[in-house]
């Protein structure tokens, strides 16, 4: 029986990842923000219809105490942790010209020092449970390519990037494998939240900024939580045993094509 902790699983590409690693089988442990109580048990519900374990947890990804704690709560509810998810990370749409310092700080302390903490606590747990495991991060198409609006923001998805490049090249030893997903557009409250901050910046309509984006699609739609949980689900299971650190795109067809 496998364990899998996955972050910011209240809701969108999350909360889609942890219900789709439980029907594959996996004990599920959910985190989110204490904000997110009530969805966050939302999850933790329907897992549990599922038939397999489900515990909810609370903690900030950017903050290490509360890492330690997520993990060694996972641990002490469903047994080991063998299959880590840090999904949890915060969009910011602005000029760069227009982004404080403190603003800047924000968005690498959630998407980049979150995964870093995320990484590493649950490499610490594996390496000492000696079973090996699977570590994931959430990456991004803005961690292949730089958009205008969203600097910083693909600075911190960047950042995931290398670091899973250098995640899996120190615990390969341990049997560890660490990969990101990349997804391009996915119809989640982070996107609306793109889409009106698009909107007020260069005065278009709501719902305009997405379609423009989505208009690059080869696919010809923009992706689903449930698109980007199946690659995840691969990530977690044994089909992915000879992939490390990777950053796998999950566009639709969005770059390089
Ligand atoms: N929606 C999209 O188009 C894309 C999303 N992504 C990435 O996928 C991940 C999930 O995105 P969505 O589901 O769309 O976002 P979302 O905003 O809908 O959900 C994110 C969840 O993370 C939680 N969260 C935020 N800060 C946290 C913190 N400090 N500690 C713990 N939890 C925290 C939120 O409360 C929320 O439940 C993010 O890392 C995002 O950057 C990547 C590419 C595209
Ligand atoms: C939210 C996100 O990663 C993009 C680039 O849309």
């Amino acid at each position: 029986m496998s364990t899998a902790h996955v972050t910011g699983a209240a809701r969108g590409i999350g909360k889609a990842i942890a219900l789709r690693l439980a029907e594959d089988g996996h004990d599920v442990a959910v985190s989110d923000l204490p904000g997110m109580a009530g969805e966050l048990d939302a999850t933790r519900q329907e897992i549990e219809d599922l038939g397999v374990k489900a515990v909810a947890l609370h903690g900030d990804v950017s903050d290490a105490p509360s890492v330690r704690r997520l993990v060694a709560d996972t641990v002490a509810a469903l047994g080991s942790l063998d299959v880590m998810v840090a999904n949890a990370g915060i969009a910011q749409t602005k000029a760069l010209l227009d982004v404080s310092p403190e603003e800047y700080d924000r968005v690498h302390a959630v998407n980049g020092r979150g995964v870093f903490l995320c990484y590493t606590e649950a490499a610490r747990q594996m390496i000492a449970q000696g079973t090996g495991g699977k570590i994931i991060g959430a990456a991004s198409i803005a961690a292949h390519k730089g958009f205008a609006l969203l600097g910083v923001y693909c600075s911190s998805k960047f950042a995931v990037r290398s670091l899973t490049q250098s995640a899996a090249q120190e615990w390969a030893e341990h049997g560890i494998t660490v990969n990101a997903y990349c997804p391009g557009i996915v119809d989640t409250t982070m996107w609306e939240e793109i889409d009106h901050d698009l909107g007020e910046i260069n005065h278009v309509e709501e719902g305009e900024s997405m379609k423009a984006m989505a208009a690059g699609i080869a696919l010809g739609r923009v992706s689903t939580g449930e698109d980007v949980a199946g690659l995840v689900s691969y990530l977690a299971g044994p089909d992915s045993d000879y992939m490390t650190g990777q950053s796998v795109l999950i566009d639709g067809g969005m770059l390089f094509v």
